[in-house]
């Protein structure tokens, strides 16, 4: 049993700073460049004011929704995160395990440090969970990946499109980042062995190199497609049956895009602040997304997501549900699987209470007029 203790999600990120290695807690909490957009996916949530309903019978509320046809406990999905094994022995397990006990998704990052199969086989019982995809210039190995996800029971793929390269992290470069030895990149085992000769793979060495700079961004810039369009959507339909969601997305044209290719989820995320800096906050550019896609396929959003009502904020603004990141790494540096579930726990308390408070008996009760944007008075909801 954990002895973790904390109230809010907020509190975390120090705690880990004092039990995770410098190079490591680096990698996991660091953005982009300057971090202002790290730091805007946080502040944003305070610009935005939350204009409550009174009067409504609150005594029973309901958090749960349908996604991909699947009930899920609340709008909370786990975000793809590489290399959690850094964090706790037992990484992507743990973290699968603490999912299916909320019956929330996780989303299994490629760059995972345990294999896809046994990641998935930890959560069964528990809700779907997404398989996100980084597509390899190699793609023989990317079709091979994407039906070893569909055979091993994942209920849907997130193809990350804002990563054609990893963004300027100078936390990793000043630390010279890699993945610590006895680690490994175990999705990408046949990647250098038996098909990546054709498209000049690097596997393990890059990422387990100890020369200048940050190893995960030399082993990714050989690896990944920086070519990607959205033809490749048709080319993924061609290869597996499973619902396409796209994740990376900041404007209403890009979203349009990907409806139009036929993708059936759009995730509205500048990958944490990791990616390009000064991109808006995540908040600040669902709404216009959400209104281009009109309900045609589910919207999530991910970035800066700590409290219950930064839940109702984004659900209000027009998302399905939200993706959670790093706090999950907090709690799982710090208590292992019991402290990714108390970190799941401490949000989900939070997201019925302030339900309760709002006047939301159920998640089709939060809507646009629920919320005061930055520009917006109160009077303007008389
Ligand atoms: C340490 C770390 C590793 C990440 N790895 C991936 C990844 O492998 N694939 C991906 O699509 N996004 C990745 N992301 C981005 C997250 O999926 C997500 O977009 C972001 O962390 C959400 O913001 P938050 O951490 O403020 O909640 C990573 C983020 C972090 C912090
Ligand atoms: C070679 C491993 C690279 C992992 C990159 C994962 C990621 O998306 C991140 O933001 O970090």
């Amino acid at each position: 049993m954990s002895d973790l203790t904390f109230q809010n999600l907020d509190e975390l990120e120090p705690l880990a700073q004092q039990v995770l290695p410098k190079t490591v807690f680096g990698y996991y909490a660091s953005g982009s460049e300057t971090e202002s957009t790290l730091r805007d996916n946080r502040a944003v949530f305070s610009r935005y004011r939350l204009m409550p309903r009174m009067m409504v019978d609150v005594s029973n509320v309901d958090t749960t929704l349908t996604l991909l046809g699947r009930k899920v406990a609340y709008p909370v999905l786990i975000a793809p995160m590489a290399m959690q094994c850094m964090a706790h022995p037992d990484g992507e397990l743990a973290v699968s395990r603490a999912a299916a006990a909320e019956g929330i998704p996780m989303v299994q990052s490629t760059m995972g440090t345990v294999g896809l199969a046994d990641v998935r086989q930890a959560g069964v019982g528990g809700a779907l969970m997404f398989f996100q995809l980084y597509v390899f210039k190699n793609r023989g190995f990317v079709r091979q990946l994407v039906q070893h996800a569909e055979r091993s029971g994942y209920g849907g793929l997130m193809v990350t499109v804002d990563a054609p390269f990893l963004g300027k992290r100078e936390a990793d470069e000043r630390n010279n980042f890699k993945l610590p030895d006895g680690l490994r990149l175990a999705n990408l085992e046949g990647l250098g062995a038996n098909l990546g000769a054709e498209a000049g793979a690097n596997t393990d060495a890059a990422v387990h190199d100890a020369g200048e700079g940050s190893g995960v961004s030399k082993h990714f810039s050989d690896n990944i497609d920086a070519s990607l369009t959205w033809s490749f959507v048709a080319w993924l339909r061609s290869v597996t049956s499973l619902p396409i969601f796209v994740k990376g997305i900041l404007s209403a044209h890009d979203a349009e895009k990907g409806v139009d290719a036929g993708v059936d989820g759009i995730v509205v995320s500048n990958h944490g602040g990791r990616q390009l800096d000064t991109a808006p906050a995540s908040l600040d550019a669902l709404p216009a997304i959400a209104a281009a896609v009109g309900k045609r396929v589910p919207v999530l959003v991910d970035g800066g997501i700590r409290r219950g009502t930064d839940i109702i904020k984004a659900l209000a603004l027009g998302a399905d549900a939200v993706l959670l990141g790093r706090p999950v790494l907090w709690g799982l540096a710090l208590g292992g699987q019991e402290g990714v579930h108390k970190v799941l726990e401490t949000l989900r308390k939070e997201l019925r209470l302030s339900m309760a408070l709002m006047g939301c008996p159920s998640l089709a009760h939060l809507n646009r007029r629920m919320v005061l944007a930055p520009w917006e008075h109160p009077s303007a909801r008389l």
